[in-house]
Parts: C-alpha cells; structure tokens; sequence
C-alpha cells in the first residue's frame, strides 16, 4: 500500500471536514479501475477547497464518496471521511439518507437531471423542505419562497409555480441550488455546476455561491476544470492527477507559484498571457490507464523533467512552512504560473 497524498499538518483547531487516505475503486470481472488512490486533505468550516483536474483525474468519485453515492455491490472504499461529529464511512444507511442534504449537499453540473420535469420548482424545493424538515404544506412552500429570494431568483412567487423547461439554463441552476441549500447544509459539494452555462450566467452564479456560502458559513467543496474559475473562489486547491492529490496548498501559493510540472502544464495550457503573445502549450500524452497503474509518478510519461526515478517509486509528498504540498521528486523546477491571479471576490455584490 502506498502512503497518502498529502501528510496532515497537525492543526490548530479540528477541521470541519477530514478526508484520510481514501481510496475507491470500481470492481468488475473484466478489471479493477482505480479511481482515487488515496488522498486526505482537511477543509476547515467556511472555507471553499477547489478541486482542479483533467477528466477522469477522479475528482467526481471523490464528491460522490462524501455522500456515499457509488453502487455498493461493486464498488470498495477505504480510508476515513469525518465531516464534522460524523464518520462518514461508518454510518447507517439510514443516518446517510438523513445527513444528505441536511449535512452535506451536492449541486451537479446539468440542473436538468437534479430537476423533475413533470413538476413545478415550488413543488419540487417544497417537497423536500417537507422530506427533511416534517414541516406543513404551506410552511414548505413558504421556505421554498424564502430559499428562491436567496438565490436571487426574480419575480420568486411566479417562478414557484413555473415546471423546469419554463426556466433559462441560469435560473434552473439557480433553483438547483435553492434545492441544495433548502436544508441548511454545512458542506456544500458543488460538481462543475457552472460549466453547462454561458459566461456571463457563470460568473453570477459563482458570485451567489461564494456570498451565499459566506452568509451561511458553510463549507464547500468545488470541483471545476476551469483554473480562473477556481482562482476568483477557492481559499484551499487541491490538484488531482490519476485518483491523488499531487498540489495543495492556499489557492494563491498553487496558482500563482505552482511546484508540481503537472500544475504548472495545466496552467500553460490555459492562462491568458496578456502581455506577451505566447502559445498555449497543450499537456502532451494521455492521462494513464487507472486499471493498470503504473508504479512510480503517473505524472511521469507525460513529464518533461522526468528522470528514472520518477517511474520507480511514487514521490512522498513535499510540504512547505505553508502547507503547500506537492508529490515530485522535482519540486518547483518548471516555470511559475503564468495565470492571470485575479482579485477573489472579496465582497459579495
Ligand atoms: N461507477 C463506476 N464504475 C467504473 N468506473 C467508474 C465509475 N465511476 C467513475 N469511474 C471511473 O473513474 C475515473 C474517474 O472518474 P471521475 O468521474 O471521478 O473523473 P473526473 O475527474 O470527475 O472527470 P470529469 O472532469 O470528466 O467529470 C474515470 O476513469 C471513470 O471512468
């Protein structure tokens, strides 16, 4: 067994949510797909973890495990998740059914497959306010009204009589996220949820979720590929690469002075270099198969600075005064990150 991604600092306080050395991995006849090869990181309560990467890095099974989503019968989970006083791993099926929405909720990328069709929005928030909170009818529907005021939806007593297809794409995303919210969770898992969107819709809907999750001092855990998306809202980043962790740290150290050649490339691929015309660099290769892992770095047959080393063992993970942690024998050997670093959203609008 190799050892975890990230070695935990001895904190301060408790974080709010611990994630020790999981693992998951999908089995069937034909073969074992490893999907997250043992990561922990700590999210302490009111801050917002980004979790950046390639397709397939893992980053949704991960999400999925903290509400223990995945298909039983075939699937193994090891390690520990505690999201405060709960051992997530270790509850009843029962107790999960109820912490999910009221602990811990999830907002996906496509509102449509979160929404029925065949009901109206205010029947939808209303039902589940009533599912988890035994409240009347009319105090449901009255929380409902509440919940679409606060993720500014216009005109809210309308829209809660309006069926899904009546909606634009940012306010189904907008109701979505009323529903996430209805139970007043303390962690927010948040799938890409602005990707399906335009731009412009993009950044209201990160603004709303950065301010809400302020106001209400949740957690969030927030998975995107979009690295400006991650540098206006994250406070910690996590970068996943084939099921690990291979950066950590506050979201500035890793996007303005990236260690790992793997968050370095991904930052090639995408900043906007404003001031000098420069090329972006495609990340060379493909990500590796995760049914058949290759010892050492998987990072490693697509590195440019790879030396034999990296394909006998897997890095350990280096860690600075900070907490910026990353898992390569070549710390901080490429080029700084080239990512346009804009202010966070300081204040919510
Ligand atoms: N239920 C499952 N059974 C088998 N393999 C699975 C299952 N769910 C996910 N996987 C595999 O696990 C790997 C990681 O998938 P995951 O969805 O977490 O990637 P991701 O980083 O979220 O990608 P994307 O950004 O495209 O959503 C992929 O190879 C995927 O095919």
């Amino acid at each position: 067994m190799t050892a975890p991604d990230f070695t935990l600092a001895t904190p301060q306080t408790e974080p709010f949510v611990r994630v020790e050395d999981l693992r998951v991995k999908f089995v069937s006849r034909d073969a074992t797909v490893r999907a997250v090869n043992g990561i922990s990181f700590d999210l302490e309560r009111g801050k917002v973890l980004c979790v950046i990467g390639e397709s397939g890095s893992g980053k949704s099974v991960m999400m999925r495990s903290l509400l223990r989503l995945h298909p039983k019968n075939r699937t193994v989970i090891e390690g520990t998740m505690r999201v405060g006083d709960h051992d997530i791993a270790g509850v009843s099926d029962r107790a999960m059914i109820d912490l999910r929405g009221s602990l811990i909720s999830m907002v996906f990328q496509e509102p449509m497959t979160a929404l029925d069709p065949l009901y109206t929005v205010g029947d939808q928030i209303a039902e589940t306010v009533r599912r988890h909170e035994g409240v009347s009818k009319e105090a449901a529907w009255a929380r409902a009204l509440e919940l679409l005021d606060l993720v500014r939806v216009p005109s809210p007593e309308r829209r809660l009589k309006a069926y899904p297809h009546e909606l634009s794409g940012g306010l189904r995303q907008r109701v979505v996220i009323a529903m996430a919210l209805s139970c007043r969770p303390s962690l927010l898992l948040a799938d890409e949820p602005t990707t399906a969107l335009d731009a412009s819709v993009q950044i209201q809907i990160l603004v709303l979720l950065r301010k809400i999750q302020r106001e209400m001092g949740m957690s969030m855990i927030f998975v995107t590929h979009d690295l400006g998306v991650a540098a206006q809202i994250a406070d910690q980043v996590a970068v996943m690469y084939a099921g690990r962790i291979i950066e950590y740290g506050e979201a500035r150290d890793v996007l303005l002075s990236p260690q790992h050649p793997y968050t370095q490339a991904m930052l090639a691929s995408t900043a906007k270099d404003q001031d000098r015309d420069v090329p972006l660099e495609a990340i060379a290769g493909n990500p590796p198969d995760l049914r058949a892992l290759p010892d050492g770095c998987s990072f490693a047959p697509r590195c440019k600075y790879a030396g034999p080393d990296c394909t006998l063992t897997m890095p350990p993970p280096i860690t600075d005064a900070w907490g910026h942690m990353a898992r390569c024998f070549k710390v901080g050997i490429g080029p700084a990150g080239k990512l346009r670093f804009d202010a966070k959203i300081a204040e919510p609008v």
